[in-house]
């Protein structure tokens, strides 16, 4: 772990329930190389991760199992130390491949951008060779100029003690946003390509393995799995998935099943199977190769109790010489690049989902009446504006103390700035963000438009396969009364960081075991899936999550109390009240006839679809960039600094904010 890490956290553990064949996997990563540095739960980093699959794979070898390391990508954008590098990614590649993954693919954050294709191209494909597979992702290659497949499109190998012979695929979703220098071909199209038919033909495979960033229960799994099962009626078939950043298994079938394992090296998925019939272990009950297979998931917690404890090991056996370099690796990328440099203090923790939106703590209140009214000037005192962010644009909560370099990449590591569009009528211009948030034929009409994409990954995620995930039920104040008769938040989370109440840090396992207290549970993951809800490696105390809106809108030159918010009823609101809007209230100035709309880069296509629909045309052409295209990232910071900067601070992180 990084030498700031916050100390691992007793806690009853479920076992891992290791077989015949074991997998681990990673998904989402976005540069978490170092772990989470303000979240015990979460606070191993790359090296450890490294030392316990060399553990786990020693007790394959020991017990004549197998173990294959999978990861699912998005592995950058997210985490200054891909980030804030120069150029961005200068660690990342040296650092990742230090593992040795056994399969690996694209996300879509790989391909926004021409430049870090172009990174898998030069780095990650040629770093894990014939391990990375591009079922359905082309590229232009640079040197070249012509387009092929960034890797080869699938492999057949054999596992090295069982001998399992694996088919495995390597997908990525439908995914529209990439630059110019990639192709996504649609998993519909691929499925029907020649290569893949005869590929799936082979029946001299004992599993077929479809990893890929791609959610477990989308529209495209659902197809590769019809299309697979319909050539092979007993063959087992395992899926791996990601891109939703949640922890979710799904059971297709007796013989086929699907694990993600979460986001931001918070989880390790840990997946086994047993009962694969293969050419060495032939099942001498049946001539079918599914009927008694066993699939079994674990989440686990990404610290350092889990790991000791899954590998049987302690403080002292565990850690590898490989592991501690990589660790030190990340703490000199992470030194150089002034990663512990505090730009202010928090004075409160702001939370992406665990509030509910508006709420003091809500990172989204604290964007819209805060931040946002107070950076953004308008073009001149007489002009107002209205500015709309879409809330996927930030990734991670503001934990009361140091806000640093890490943290500002951590909220916002994009680097769109702010468009706007001159002199908008106000009538439309005000219903924008009520047609953003509550959707409308318009925004749904294909899967390219869908206004959910403007929502955090896990809550897309919710909001079209998973319903139950967050809660949108109006907080009741009197379920956890404080003095105020307000919400008590803090009985209902302090989170997993590093001052979680009165938990002891624990260093060693064998602490844990001389107790014969039962530590209290610590908050956290309380996972429900297809299997039940008994995936969590760690038994946790559950946290509420909260719906957010697609997108909040703050008011600019506006008197405080003249706008009546950001249009964001979490009711489906009928065709009449998409275009209510952010109003002015009864008795403040009167409306403006025209405004500007400003809004994140990110989300023009939404805003200028939502002004059509309004009736207003306008194209890409007619925007401009709000002051030469600071991104977001560099508006927030100066606000931080203009707010919350305090004179002496030093860069260890700790000195400076107040406890
Ligand atoms: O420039 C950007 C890129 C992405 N977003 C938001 O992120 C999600 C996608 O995140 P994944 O990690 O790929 O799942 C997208 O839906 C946007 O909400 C952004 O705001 N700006």
């Amino acid at each position: 772990a990084q030498p700031s890490a916050p100390d691992p956290v007793a806690a009853p553990l479920r076992e891992l329930p290791w077989g015949q064949l074991n997998f681990l996997h990673t998904t989402d990563i976005h540069g978490w190389w170092g772990g989470h540095l303000q979240e015990a739960s979460y606070s191993s980093d790359w090296g450890d991760y490294i030392s316990f699959a060399k553990h786990l794979r020693d007790r394959a070898d020991a017990d004549g199992t197998d173990l294959i390391l999978v990861d699912t990508g998005d592995r950058i954008e997210g985490n200054a130390i891909y980030d804030s590098s120069k150029p961005r990614g200068k660690f990342t590649y040296e650092i990742a491949k230090e593992q040795t993954i056994d399969l690996i693919c694209s996300g879509n954050h790989e391909l926004y951008k021409a430049e870090s294709a172009d990174g898998e191209f030069y780095h990650t494909v040629p770093d894990f060779k014939d391990n990375y597979l591009a079922s359905n992702l082309d590229i232009i290659n640079p040197e070249t100029g012509g387009r092929q497949p960034l890797a080869q499109r699938y492999k057949k190998f054999t596992t090295k003690n069982q001998g399992i012979r694996i088919l495995a695929f390597g997908f990525i979703f439908d995914f529209t946003g990439n630059d110019k220098n990639t192709f996504v071909q649609r998993v519909e199209d691929t499925v029907k390509e020649e290569w893949f038919r005869e590929a799936i033909k082979d029946k001299e495979v004992d599993l077929i393995l479809v990893y890929g960033h791609v959610d477990i229960r989308s529209q495209e799994y659902a197809l590769l799995y019809s299309t697979i099962r319909d050539a092979h009626w007993d063959t087992p078939i395992q899926f791996f998935g990601g891109h939703s950043h949640i922890r979710d298994y799904h059971i297709f079938d007796s013989g086929s099943v699907a694990l993600e394992s979460g986001r931001y090296m918070e989880t390790l998925g840990f997946m086994s199977i047993s009962g694969i019939t293969t050419s060495r272990h032939q099942n001498p009950n049946t001539n079918s190769k599914k009927r008694t297979l066993q699939f079994q998931r674990r989440y686990i917690d990404n610290n350092l109790f889990s790991m000791h404890h899954h590998s049987g090991k302690n403080a002292t056996t565990f850690p590898t010489q490989h592991g501690l370099n990589v660790s030190l690796a990340i703490g000199s990328a992470r030194k150089s690049l002034s990663l512990n440099h505090i730009y202010g203090c928090a004075p409160r923790d702001l939370f992406v989902s665990r509030r509910p939106y508006p709420h003091n703590e809500s990172i989204f209140t604290w964007l819209e009446t805060e931040l946002l009214p107070q950076s953004i000037k308008s073009r001149d005192p007489s002009k107002k504006a209205l500015v709309i962010m879409n809330t996927g644009g930030i990734r991670f909560d503001v934990f009361k103390g140091p806000f640093t370099k890490d943290t500002k990449f951590l909220v916002s590591p994009f680097t769109s700035g702010i468009a706007y569009l001159k002199d908008v009528p106000y009538t439309a211009a005000k219903r924008v963000i009520k047609l953003l948030n509550n959707a409308g034929p318009i925004l749904s009409s294909t899967n390219d438009a869908n206004a959910t994409f403007l929502l955090p990954p896990e809550h897309v995620a919710a909001a079209r396969y998973r319903p139950h995930l967050f809660d949108s039920s109006p907080t009741d104040p009197s379920e956890h009364p404080n003095q105020d008769g307000m919400l008590d938040f803090a009985s209902v989370d302090l989170g997993t960081r590093q001052h979680q109440g009165n938990q002891q840090p624990l260093r060693d396992t064998h602490h844990h075991h001389a107790s014969t207290e039962p530590p209290p549970l610590i908050p956290g993951y309380t996972t429900h899936d297809d299997a039940g809800s008994d995936g969590d490696d760690t038994i946790h105390a559950p946290i509420q999550f909260y719906n957010v809106p697609n997108c909040i809108q703050a008011a600019v030159g506006f008197s405080p109390a003249s706008v009546s918010g950001s249009g964001s009823s979490s009711d489906s609101a009928g065709p009449d009240s998409w275009v209510d809007g952010a109003e002015m209230v009864d008795g403040d100035e009167s409306e403006p006839e025209v405004v500007d709309i400003m809004y994140n880069e990110f989300i023009e296509k939404w805003v200028l679809l939502a002004l059509a629909y309004l009736g207003e045309s306008y194209s890409a052409e007619d925007s401009h960039l709000y002051e030469d295209g600071k991104s977001f990232t560099d508006i927030m910071t100066d606000w931080v600094e203009g707010h919350w900067g305090v004179d002496d601070v030093d860069d260890d992180g700790e000195a400076g904010c107040p406890s």
